[in-house]
């Protein structure tokens, strides 16, 4: 696996990490402030509620209520002025509600649902402590809601004059709401609760649009993040690397002088080729070639001509042979020709061309040089050395009949 698929699959681990985390505080920590923020609001909203009614006991309801002899004014009973009053606030903002839910009130709007009921039979049975208010979800989707309830118990005993039998109620209270409901109340009794609820869907909506946004923007960074780490990886790590690679490469691969390669590699690509022949069942030539009295060149010439010779045979060679062949620098001043897929008499045909290119044009400075060559072709049977013996064996051979010419080898005994 290469550094660069580790190094992002380690990144992509740990950011994938970091937004898992990141995602589940933030997704946290934005729903709880939404919540915090329904209860603040259902906590205004009630004491709103409670506000208004000590307002209408203390200060509507003593100048009212000289007037009840005459026409009854529900607009003294604190209950009454809480609901009327934050009716209106609803019609501001939908779904936020308050109700003075009773289970049998004076005037039927109060009248407990099902819901309600139950929650007045709470506190009426001891299931919940009076001084507890009860809060919790009701509804679903955009109707979600938090409620908050508190009893509403008789504390004073001017409430019952009103509640406790018709015969003592207001006459013109029982002309308006009747002498059937809101009787039979009695002191310490809860009778029903002061419900508020206050809508959670848009809060929630709220934050989990904020969460997207967050969200969106941590990922948009850990992808901008990936990137430059990736360019900077690259750029700093990998490149260098692969640069110093391909250094190390060359040092342990090629011939310097030359620019072929040496020896070391040339045996690596004979022993692949010969793997992919055999199993082709195909034609593998060698073509070893030794320059003619170099030691004589340099010492006429010196050892710096005598590297230019090398040079200029390798450029010479490189001229000649095919892409998929493969020019080495035996050593010294002696060459091999790995020819991929070449009979022995097509061999001997290149190695009768690179004779001629080097006999043929004269070296700068040195004049006219020449090689002696010899020539093996594989038998699918032996190794490499032994090949290469034959080859060598066949150059020998060239160099005692005379120099620069072609000498095939001996068939493998
Ligand atoms: N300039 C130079 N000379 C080298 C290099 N490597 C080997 N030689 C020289 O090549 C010469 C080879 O000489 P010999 O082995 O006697 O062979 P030769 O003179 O070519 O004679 P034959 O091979 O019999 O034709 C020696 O003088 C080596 O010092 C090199 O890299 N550069």
């Amino acid at each position: 696996m290469s550094l660069r698929i580790k190094f992002n699959l380690v990144l992509a681990a740990v950011l994938l990490l970091a937004a898992a985390g990141a995602g589940w505080y933030v997704h946290r920590f934005l729903e709880e402030t939404a919540i915090e923020e329904v209860r603040h609001n259902s906590q205004v909203m009630m004491h709103t509620a409670m506000a208004i009614r000590d307002y209408t006991t203390e200060s509507v309801k003593p100048h009212l209520d000289p007037m009840l002899a005459e026409r009854f004014l529900p607009q003294t009973v604190p209950a009454y002025a809480a609901t009327e009053t934050l009716r209106r606030l609803q019609a501001r903002f939908p779904g936020y509600e308050y109700k003075e839910a009773v289970l049998n009130p004076t005037n039927p709007r109060d009248k407990a649902n099902e819901w309600e009921e139950k929650v007045v039979q709470g506190f009426r049975e001891g299931r919940t402590p009076l001084q507890q208010e009860v809060s919790g979800v009701v509804g679903e989707g955009v109707h979600r809601a938090m409620y908050v309830a508190r009893p509403i118990t008789i504390k004073q005993q001017q409430c019952l004059a009103c509640h406790s039998t018709p015969d003592i109620a207001p006459p013109s209270m029982l002309q308006v709401y009747g002498d059937k409901n809101g009787f039979g109340w009695k002191l310490n009794e809860t009778v029903g609760i002061q419900v508020v609820k206050v809508p959670m869907f848009y809060p929630l909506e709220k934050a989990r649009q904020t969460f997207y946004t967050v969200m969106g923007a941590l990922l948009a960074s850990f992808l901008l993040l990936f990137a430059v780490l990736n360019l900077s990886l690259s750029s700093l790590v990998i490149e260098p690397m692969a640069r110093l690679n391909r250094k190390l490469e060359d040092l342990a691969t090629k011939d310097f002088l030359t620019d072929l390669v040496n020896r070391r590699r040339f045996f690596e690509r004979l022993e692949s080729e010969m793997a992919e022949t055999r199993i082709r069942k195909g034609h593998l030539s060698v073509v070893i070639f030794d320059i003619d009295f170099f030691k004589r060149i340099n010492d006429t010439f010196g050892h710096d001509s005598g590297d230019v010779v090398l040079k200029k045979t390798a450029l010479r060679v490189r001229e000649l042979l095919r892409s998929s062949d493969c020019a080495a620098r035996f050593g010294g001043e002696e060459f091999i020709l790995l020819l991929k897929e070449t009979p022995v008499e097509a061999a001997m045909a290149i190695a009768e061309a690179v004779r001629a290119r080097i006999a043929g044009t004269p070296f700068d400075a040195v004049g006219h040089v020449s090689a002696s060559f010899g020539v093996a072709t594989w038998n699918h049977e032996e190794d490499s050395h032994a090949l290469i013996k034959r080859a060598d064996t066949a150059l020998y051979q060239a160099k005692a009949s005379g120099r620069n010419c072609v000498v095939r080898a001996q068939d493998a005994a």
